[in-house]
């Protein structure tokens, strides 16, 4: 996985394969970023030395971050290694069914029945899915299973007759004007002025997200043709293992190509990316030559890839949406607070959250923090130091700067910091609803069982434009990872006021009256709460956010990023 050492710097981060090991106490940074695709051939040649340089690089920053975090250690309660409850009894395949007349439904508003369709070949994949499930293979590393799988489903599975495999599981149904205000739908308007009455303005910013597969047997390397289509300002999003996938944030129009790792100037195969085809493949063998060519372990690979296909295909059609997630499509473990209409208010224990935005889930809360907490805050911040921001594409490919795109600096404060950072997340934990257990500083390689949040970061812009543009902090998952961990909610908290410059916008928030979407204007010790992820388990590509360039004022803030259903 990625690591977000600031000392790594971008050529050795590139030179980082694909693995699964969650290796330190390193965390996920953004995405959108981009490098210079001719750097690419250098490290491939050097990658010996590179790797001596990572294990270094890393070995002496965990032994700087150790030494730091002693001389301000507490006495907090022992953090515990186990793998927690909360996944224990965790089923990857719980939101489908293969049986007929076993409706799927997520049980709650807006989540409607969708059917699907999935090719008869993939049935020794399905049947592993279910047998992963039972055993607890978490990375799907297991080829055959010496158990017998349980599940009820298999048997419905095998008495279906037909061309396809027909299951049942659940959508979410992105709410409607006439959903968030209601008042405007009322029985006294007539159906036109009703129709005039409840029209999104045209959005003045129409990027969104994608997602780019390989499935061929190599790896291949993801460019974006950059502006203007000179292949001067063509840029390396990252490397896409085999049967691996990238995501990406994009605007309408704009062209990517993939090309072999080692001949940046061969492109195999370009695309132009709208909104209505988002999820693209290159696919350069038919079935059947990878039937033959591929081994086992990466024929399932593959299989995988062809379900989830199949899988999002139905899912456009039912929602209306890009699937960006991957079959089997679990619904978020965590809870996830309603927002019915803006202005709503739900209570939480001392804090009020005021619904913002419907779609994406939007949330503020006032009185967060105390102005002297935020003061303090910076303050620690800034005892151990800023670097500059650095971004990544997701789980499979590196991190980098891009001043353009983020050029904030940030530090990463750990829950048991302080008392002040420790009443952060347990403050954080009543608001979202979570357990404040689950919320540990996370350390080591098992760390994915016992904890679901990062360090708090805090980010500083300068006050002279600073930016971070529209991104989205969900990470892309491996598709073979059981839990399919991703950034689930964000909690901004706002260390200063900032009385003009610097909103946080969330560009595509529905509405009924603003082209520019949602702005806040940032007050010291208000918090605001967004989900990344949807209840049918997709990623919300409406959670796609960033920071307005700073306007003579400096601007402080702290995230806490939510994993669900824990740190991948
Ligand atoms: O600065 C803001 O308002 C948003 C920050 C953000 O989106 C991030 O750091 O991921
Ligand atoms: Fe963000």
């Amino acid at each position: 996985m990625p690591r977000k050492n600031p000392q790594y710097d971008e050529t050795v981060a590139a030179a980082e394969t694909y693995s699964h090991s969650e290796d330190d106490d390193e965390e996920y940074d953004e995405e959108d970023s981009v490098i210079e695709a001719e750097e690419v051939p250098f490290w491939r040649q050097h990658l010996p030395a590179i790797m001596i340089a990572i294990v270094a690089t890393v070995a002496s920053h965990l032994w700087n971050q150790s030494q730091q975090q002693q001389s301000t250690l507490l006495k907090m309660p022992e953090l515990s290694t186990q793998k927690h409850p909360h996944v224990n009894d965790y089923r990857r395949m719980a939101n489908i069914s293969f049986c007929p007349n076993e409706k799927v439904t997520g049980g709650k508003k807006f989540l409607k029945p969708m059917e699907f369709f999935i090719p008869t070949e993939s049935y020794d994949t399905i049947v592993k899915y279910y047998q992963a499930d039972d055993v607890e293979d978490d990375l799907y590393e297991q080829l055959q299973y010496s158990e017998k799988p349980m599940d009820p489903n298999l048997e419905c599975l095998k008495s279906q007759k037909g061309l396809k495999y027909k299951g049942t599981s659940f959508y979410y149904q992105t709410p409607e004007l006439k959903d968030i205000y209601p008042e405007l739908d009322g029985p006294s308007s007539s159906e036109m002025s009703r129709k005039r009455r409840l029209q999104q303005p045209p959005l003045d910013f129409t990027g969104f997200a994608a997602k780019f597969v390989n499935l061929s047997p190599n790896p291949v390397l993801l460019i974006w043709d950059g502006k203007g289509g000179n292949t001067k300002n063509n840029r390396l999003v990252g490397e896409i293992p085999p049967f691996e996938s990238l995501g990406t944030a994009t605007m309408p129009g704009h062209s990517f190509h993939v090309t072999p790792i080692y001949d940046t100037s061969t492109a195999l195969q370009r695309w132009a990316i709208t909104l209505d085809n988002a999820l693209v493949y290159y696919e350069p063998n038919t079935p059947e030559e990878l039937k033959s060519k591929l081994t086992p372990e990466q024929y399932i690979k593959y299989q995988r890839q062809i379900i989830n296909k199949a899988y999002a295909r139905d899912y456009l059609i039912s929602s209306k949406r890009t699937w960006l997630g991957h079959f089997p499509p679990r619904a978020p473990l965590h809870f996830m607070h309603s927002a019915d209409y803006i202005g709503q208010q739900h209570k939480v224990g001392d804090f009020s959250l005021k619904v913002l935005s419907v779609a994406p889930r939007a949330f503020l809360i006032e009185d967060f923090l105390s102005p002297e907490d935020c003061q303090a805050v910076i303050q620690l911040s800034q005892e151990q130091g800023l670097k500059l921001s650095t971004l990544h594409t997701g789980a499979t490919a590196k991190q980098t700067q891009d001043l353009s795109t983020r050029s904030s600096s940030n530090a990463w404060l750990p829950r048991d910091s302080n008392e002040l950072t420790e009443s952060i997340y347990s403050k954080a934990a009543q608001v979202m609803q979570l357990d404040p257990e689950l919320f540990q500083k996370y350390h080591d390689s098992s760390a994915h069982h016992h904890s679901i949040a990062e360090s708090l970061q805090v980010v500083r812009y300068k006050k002279n434009g600073e930016q971070y543009q529209s991104h989205h902090d969900f990470v892309y998952p491996s598709i073979n990872h059981r839990y399919q961990p991703s950034r689930f909610a964000t909690l901004l908290i706002y260390l200063n006021d900032v009385p003009k410059g610097g909103e946080t916008r969330i560009p595509r928030a529905l509405n009924n009256y603003n082209s520019k979407g949602l702005e806040i204007r940032p007050k010291a010790g208000q918090a605001v709460l967004f989900y990344n992820m949807l209840e049918d388990g997709n990623m919300d590509d409406l959670s796609q956010h960033g920071s307005n360039p700073t306007d003579g004022h400096e601007k402080w803030l702290a995230n806490l990023w939510v994993w669900n259903p824990i740190i991948g």
